[in-house]
């Protein structure tokens, strides 16, 4: 349960098993009191087997070599050094979502396959949005399945903000159109969408963005602001291929991680920083409302680490 907790709480409890994963394969990497080749090659493969991916672990394996090679470095240590080099990695991509557009609204659509928290994400934004006094207007865009519209509506209803939506298999280019219309009309500042994600329908996703494109195009040339891609921690290796395909397919300007809570698997995190190179928007770390915020790069980074 999150009830009572702290953000800084909840992020310790959220990538405590990613922690565990990762200071288990360091403990096993330091076997010599000095940083020899043997062990930065331990250290290396500790990060790949903590879904870092191969390009931040040779990354970080680099530095740590260039400014600690032969010399003496305890497990502390070592663990201090990772989490420096994550920072490092964290650093530029963690960029919280800013209410900037003029005029308004900012359209912002939120991509990702089903099931991977889009809904509960968008719900989650608009939260924080709220809470820093912003208007905000949900739009049901994913016209694709029943439940989505409806799970939307419950959410929209929780946290009281205003929901534009059509019927099942409706086009959600209009969805959008009277969405920005309605925004516009009642000074809301932030448009959050939701998308269909039918990614293994890739034409039609294609089609059927290219459209909404098009019509938010003649009310604001603009619009979409912001093409944020939800991506769930839990699968890996494979949330990472799901960015090179929504990137060609959908523009993406940015991205969720969540579900970091219930995996061991947090380090493609770093994954995706160092690959992609994305604005990192925020990171969910449980089902609760308030469980999605942006990150502070240094605490993640001692977190992951195991260090904080
Ligand atoms: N543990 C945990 N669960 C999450 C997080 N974000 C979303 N979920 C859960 O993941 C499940 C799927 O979330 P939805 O928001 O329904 O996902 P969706 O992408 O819209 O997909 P559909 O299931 O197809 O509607 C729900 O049970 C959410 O409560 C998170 O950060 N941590």
């Amino acid at each position: 349960m999150s009830e009572g907790k702290s953000w800084s709480e909840r992020l310790f409890g959220g990538f405590r098993k990613t922690s565990e994963r990762l200071t288990e394969n360091l403990s096993q990497a330091v076997t010599t009191a000095k940083l020899d080749d043997a062990t930065l090659d331990d250290v290396e493969d500790a990060l790949i087997l903590s879904d870092l991916g191969p390009s931040a672990a040779a990354r970080i394996r680099e530095r740590l070599r260039e400014k600690r090679f032969g010399l003496e470095i305890t497990e502390r240590e070592l663990k201090e050094a990772v989490a420096e080099e994550i920072a490092a990695i964290l650093r530029p991509v963690a960029r919280p979502l800013e209410i900037t557009a003029f005029p308004r609204p900012q359209v912002i659509l939120v991509i990702g396959v089903n099931g991977s928290g889009k809904t509960t994400t968008i719900a989650k934004l608009a939260h924080l949005f709220q809470e820093d006094d912003y208007g905000v207007m949900l739009a049901a865009g994913d016209t694709f399945r029943a439940a989505a519209i409806g799970q939307l509506q419950t959410w929209a209803d929780r946290i009281g903000a205003p929901l534009i939506r059509g019927p099942e298999g409706g086009d959600p280019a209009s969805i959008v159109f009277d969405g920005v219309k309605a925004a516009t009309e009642q000074g809301i500042d932030a448009l959050v969408v939701d998308t269909a994600g039918r990614l293994q329908n890739k034409r039609e996703l294609m089609d059927e963005l290219a459209k909404i494109r098009k019509v938010l195009g003649r009310l604001n040339p603009e619009a979409p602001h912001d093409v944020v891609l939800v991506l769930d921690a839990t699968n890996g290796q494979n949330a990472l291929s799901q960015i090179d395909v929504f990137k060609e397919v959908a523009g993406v300007t940015g991205l969720i991680m969540t579900k970091l809570d219930g995996t061991a698997r947090g380090g493609v995190l770093v994954a995706a920083a160092e690959q992609y190179g994305l604005p990192i928007h925020a990171i969910g770390v449980g089902e609760k409302i308030e469980d999605l915020r942006p990150f502070d790069p240094d605490l993640v980074a001692r977190v992951i680490a195991g260090v904080a």
